[in-house]
């Protein structure tokens, strides 16, 4: 297996206004788990395509190891790349069985008989999935023909496997249960996988790192815990966690967190100018007897918690979390724990 680097790789599209991807580099460490995050349109399909040998970078390189897939006058097709991408509609053949519908790409390949049943099986064990070898996938749950899907493509061994939104149409229970299937896949499987989302949470709780994307270019790549909890711009910062950015006066230093004594200072400051974009996670906004004063603007109760919107004295939104219930109009004490300048 081999680290995959994408070298600082562009792509325009004829008659596309702006490039769709611009100067994107990557290391994808090998067995590493990779999201492409970003909102629709930033051009996360086009990197992986890319990858995938679908699309021509319009430039940079990407290598697999010490091989080059593409760029420098190079372009190795899709089928000797030794890759596998899942879609969001899995198709499988309807009149094969599971086994069969696993084992087409090795059959595809010249591989018969027993090596062929074997590697079928270790595949459908992976997904936990042996004892449905004979059924059809008509007979399957939209999560366990996912996972057929997944076997699918594990049969080559290949050293990457690409992902494009393959939750995309599924519902939240089965969401979540996928989710752990390929935590599983990816540890059981040890491939290089490259996820393609616009979900931050499932980015979150699926990678060992995540690329956030913006409009072609590339905002910040670090681990989910990282990115959590030091997002760059605030871009990132809106995209990741349920954070309220807030206007304070403008900082010119170093620091980037903040405690509620400067924090304090911070929101009661009203001198006019510029400002910069404080990122404040509503787990970090208490609510207190004698704190800032804010008034409930919103309640959605979320069961275990009620979720708040609190409008602060200037106006500026902050998320909150209450166990208690609370009313729109109701003036709460509020102290906020930690800041974070993006
Ligand atoms: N084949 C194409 N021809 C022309 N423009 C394209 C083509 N494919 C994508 N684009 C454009 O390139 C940009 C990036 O698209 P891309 O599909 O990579 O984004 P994305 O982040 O994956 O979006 P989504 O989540 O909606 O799939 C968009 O502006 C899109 O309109």
């Amino acid at each position: 297996m081999a680290q995959l680097t994408l070298n600082s790789l562009y792509k325009t599209y004829e008659g596309g206004a702006r490039a769709a991807v611009s100067d994107v580099s990557i290391s994808v460490r090998d067995g590493g788990f990779l999201a492409l995050l970003g909102p629709s349109g930033c051009g996360k399909t086009t990197v992986l395509r890319m990858i995938a040998g679908f699309e021509h970078p319009s430039d940079g390189t990407i290598q697999l190891g010490d091989r080059t897939l593409a760029g420098a006058g190079k372009m190795v097709p899709p089928e000797h790349r030794n890759m596998a991408m899942v879609f969001q509609s899995y198709a499988l053949w309807p009149h094969m069985s599971v086994a069969d519908n696993v084992g087409y790409p090795l059959k595809v390949r010249g591989v018969s008989g027993e090596a062929r049943r074997r590697k079928v099986m270790e595949a459908l064990s992976t997904v936990r999935l042996e004892p449905y070898a004979d059924r059809r996938p008509a007979d399957l749950s939209g999560g366990q023909r996912q996972r057929v899907a997944l076997a699918r493509c594990l049969v080559t061994e290949p050293a990457v496997v690409l992902l494009d939104e393959p939750l995309a149409n599924l519902d939240r229970h089965l969401r979540q249960e996928m989710e752990e299937t390929f935590r599983e896949f990816h540890a059981r499987s040890g491939a290089t996988m490259i996820y393609v989302t616009h979900d931050q949470a499932e980015a979150m709780a699926l990678a060992t790192d995540v690329a956030v994307m913006s409009e072609g270019r590339l905002l910040q790549l670090a681990t989910p815990e990282e990115i959590y909890a030091r997002p760059e711009g605030a871009l990132v910062g809106g995209l990741i966690g349920q954070g309220s950015i807030l206007q304070v006066p403008l900082l010119t230093g170093e620091q980037r967190l903040f405690d509620w004594h400067a924090l304090r200072h911070l929101l009661t400051d009203r001198r006019p100018g510029h400002s910069s974009d404080m990122l404040v996670r509503p787990q970090d906004v208490e609510i207190v007897e004698g704190g800032m004063s804010a008034t409930v603007a919103s309640v959605l109760f979320e069961g275990e918690r009620y979720a708040l919107k609190l409008a602060l004295a200037d106006g500026q939104l902050l998320r909150a979390f209450s166990r208690q219930p609370v009313k729109v109009g109701d003036v709460l004490g509020i102290v906020i724990r930690s800041g974070w300048r993006l």
